[in-house]
């Protein structure tokens, strides 16, 4: 059992409210952070407060939800210990568990059904990272950008 912090904009409400039932089904506990209701919000302040549980230890996965999952995702992978995943099929969930070891899954509520949804989310706590060769660029992924300046 892990604790899933859950974040969403005005346009994932819905989803989000939707996904808990699965999330906890699955025997893990749920950390609401917002939003509260279908009300216009900004996605950023939602994706940070989701990135400020992951940083603080107050849960080990998420959840996001907005429109798409794109701008949510990129608010929250502003916090190094984030590695937001906007997927939008099982594959996209399975791969960014194996290889990314992403730790939070985004979701695009005006993308994809509840049912596509369901699939991510149960196969996104169902696969391991795969370690290994991924185990390297993932630690990179905790960088700031550098390299070489000439290419
Ligand atoms: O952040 C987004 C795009 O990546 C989300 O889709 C938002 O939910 C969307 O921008 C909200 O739009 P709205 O017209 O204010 O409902």
């Amino acid at each position: 059992m892990v604790t899933v912090v859950m974040a969403a904009d005005h346009a994932g409400f819905e989803m989000k409210e939707a996904l808990k039932t699965d999330v906890e089904a699955l025997g893990h506990r749920v950390l609401d952070v917002g939003t509260d209701s279908a009300d216009s919000v900004d996605y950023p302040d939602f994706g940070w407060r989701l990135a400020a549980a992951i940083r603080d230890g107050r849960a080990e996965r998420g959840i996001l939800v907005c429109g798409t999952g794109i701008g949510i995702s990129m608010a929250a992978n502003r916090e190094p210990k984030v590695r937001a995943a906007a997927v939008s099929d099982a594959t996209s969930a399975r791969l960014t568990r194996l290889h990314n070891d992403a730790n939070v899954l985004a979701l695009g509520a005006r993308v994809i059904g509840i049912e596509t949804a369901r699939d991510c989310v149960r196969i996104f706590f169902e696969t391991e990272f795969e370690g290994g060769r991924h185990q390297r660029r993932v630690d990179k992924l905790g960088l700031a950008a550098q390299g070489d300046e000439d290419r």
